[in-house]
């Protein structure tokens, strides 16, 4: 049984705001699933959904294997969620959130450990308004982490996070994952979706445009590499002009960026430009997580996001 499943999620604001439209994807138990997409993709929006905070246009999803709409109540038992920015009162501490949480939950954890786990223990003394955006984002975590879910939903869980504090945070979500734990979290941190995710899924103006792990995502986005020359002239593009791989070629000054979609075409690039502007220098670059995180939302249904929203949706369990 899948930890998430959703079958044709959609919702619709209005009479043309579609922010996520036909959303279907599983996630195994123990998966530590990314949720990647530019501002605006609908990833708050979907986390919301499975959360019955809003309720869908059309589709259904189950957590957890119960009816995300009917079965809510049951489900929060089993889950910790990290909403995007909880806003804490002046009234509590950060140790009476966590107590509350555990109360409210009917869970027997003990608050000092979750607070020495998120790192706010010795604060948690203090109004929780007062704290930093980085520490409400560790109590919030802990109080997620309450009761031992069995699925964790983390909306943009680094959100403002020191680098100790997303290293923590990592090595929590780690932890958790291998006792069992499902993670889902949103993020549009390529680097942080890198070093903790087994899969991912890409959205683009509310559409599922590719879903695998990074690696893969890579190879289909043709695993495009840049070489850069440095040369004793400037060059001109006719050099390279006949190499079909070749797919873009950039010049600033005396330096040549070529784009190919061959790594093996490279040499020849070398070659020509040798012959032409004398090279002096040369560097290598593989796809960039941000450039390969460009080629799959910029182009949104059309081009290659297509292709891939459509080779993907063929490999959704439902
Ligand atoms: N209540 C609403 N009414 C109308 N439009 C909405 C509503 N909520 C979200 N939207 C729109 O739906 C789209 C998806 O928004 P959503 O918040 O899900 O994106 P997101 O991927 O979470 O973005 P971010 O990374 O900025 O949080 C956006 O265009 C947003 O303006």
């Amino acid at each position: 049984m899948p930890s998430i499943q959703t079958n044709g999620l959609t919702k619709q604001f209005g009479d043309n705001m579609v922010a996520v439209d036909d959303l279907t994807l599983s996630i195994e138990k123990g998966e530590i699933f990314g949720f990647l997409g530019p501002n605006g993709a609908g990833k708050s929006t979907t986390i919301n959904m499975l959360l019955d905070f809003i309720r869908p246009t059309e589709g259904s999803a189950q957590i957890l294997g119960m009816d995300a709409q009917k079965e809510t109540a049951a489900i929060r038992e089993r889950i910790g969620v990290l909403p995007e920015g909880y806003e804490f009162d002046k009234y509590l501490t950060g140790r009476e959130y966590i107590e509350w949480t555990i109360e409210t939950k009917a869970a027997d954890d003990d608050p000092d450990e979750i607070l020495d786990t998120v790192g706010i223990r010795d604060d948690a003394g203090r109004n929780a308004s007062s704290y930093s955006t980085g520490m409400q984002q560790r109590l919030a975590f802990g109080m997620a982490l309450v009761n031992d879910p069995d699925l964790l939903i983390l909306d943009e869980p680094s959100a403002g996070l020191d680098p100790n504090g997303i290293q923590r945070m990592r090595s929590l979500i780690r932890d958790r994952a291998d006792n069992g734990t499902t993670v889902f979290f949103s993020s549009h941190l390529l680097s942080e979706v890198e070093a903790v995710c087994d899969r991912v899924g890409v959205m683009s103006e509310g559409q599922l445009v590719a879903m695998d792990t990074i690696g893969e995502l890579r190879k289909k986005a043709g695993g495009r590499e840049s070489i850069e020359l440095e040369c004793a002239t400037q060059p001109t593009t006719d050099a390279v002009d006949d190499l079909t791989d070749v797919s873009e070629v950039l010049i600033d000054g005396t330096t040549l960026t070529a784009y190919c979609a061959d790594p093996a075409v490279k040499a020849d690039v070398v070659r020509q430009v040798d012959v032409q502007a004398d090279v002096v220098d040369i560097a290598v670059d593989e796809t960039s997580l941000e450039e390969l995180f460009n080629q799959y939302t910029s182009g949104g249904r059309d081009g290659m996001a297509q292709e891939e929203a459509d080779t993907e949706s063929t490999e959704v369990p439902v």
